[in-house]
């Protein structure tokens, strides 16, 4: 990734809006947060790639991600869907339902346990987090989770220990990252923003495949003493993420 000066349009939660912002930063692009249902269309319009955020979810925001999904797709803009909390609430699952089969995303993008609800499949997810019992074997996971994207016609990003990638045809198993990325909030959504940045300059399997392999390694190399300081110094190792020798991804390709 280098110095883009790309806009990157986010209608994101407040938990994690302003790390959201600044990972986009670091990356070198431009953040837009706007929300507002009477300016997201024109700044809809004037992005390289939009990122969605059911998380926290309001109804104001409800509203505008609608209006700029639609704007997107009519103007060939790409963009990704996070699928925060649709395991835990109705109301989510069937907005996010109804704007897919609207507007389908480039990408939609969850957790085991949202992906799993988005898709009918039984979740016990509580909350924002994905729950242990709906973990199950990997590759097990690959097989609905390609179903998935061929049957919608985008890329499936399901995120956890091991993230699986898929647009229908191939299968990509990402195995970087760290256990501390779970420990703090929000390092979904920052993932959610830098896979749409990676859309504004690659086709998009392989930008949700960069931006994830390129996040985490940033992750592994993160030296902290805790939470708090994982936070601070994750930040930093984003910025410097172009200095990455790509050897240090661990993707496995099924086909
Ligand atoms: N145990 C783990 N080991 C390695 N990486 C992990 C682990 N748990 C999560 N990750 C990574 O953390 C990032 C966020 O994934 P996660 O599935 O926790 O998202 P999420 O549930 O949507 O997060 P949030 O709701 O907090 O934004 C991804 O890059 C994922 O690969
Ligand atoms: C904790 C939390 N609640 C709603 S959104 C969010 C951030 C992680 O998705």
């Amino acid at each position: 990734m280098k110095q883009t000066n790309n806009l990157i349009h986010c209608i994101t939660n407040p938990i994690s809006i302003n790390d959201c912002a600044n990972l986009i930063l670091a990356l070198g692009a431009k953040p837009i947060m706007a929300c507002h249902p009477d300016e997201v269309e024109s700044i809809t319009s004037n992005s390289s790639a939009l990122a969605l955020n059911l998380g926290n979810f309001d109804d104001i925001r409800a509203k505008s991600m609608m209006i700029s999904a639609k704007c997107a797709k009519e103007n060939k803009i790409p963009f990704i869907l996070d699928l925060v909390g649709v395991a835990c609430s109705t109301l989510r699952l069937n907005y996010a339902k109804e704007l897919v089969s609207l507007y389908c995303p480039t990408v939609i993008k969850g957790n085991i346990s949202e992906c799993k609800a988005f898709y009918g499949m039984t979740s016990h997810a509580h909350g924002v987090d994905a729950d242990i019992q709906d973990e199950e074997n990997i590759y097990e996971s690959c097989k609905w989770l390609k179903e998935m994207a061929l049957n919608l016609g985008c890329v499936v990003v399901c995120s956890g220990k091991v993230d699986v990638i898929t647009d229908g045809k191939e299968v990509n198993l990402i195995s970087n990252g760290c256990e501390m990325l779970s420990r703090i909030t929000g390092t979904g959504c920052m993932l959610n923003v830098a896979i749409a940045t990676f859309l504004a300059s690659y086709s998009p399997l392989l930008a949700c495949v960069k931006a994830t392999c390129y996040y985490e390694v940033a992750a592994e190399k993160t030296e902290c003493s805790g939470p708090g300081t994982f936070h601070m110094h994750f930040m930093d190792e984003i910025y410097k993420l172009t200095s990455f020798d790509e050897s240090l991804f661990k993707i496995e390709v099924l086909g």
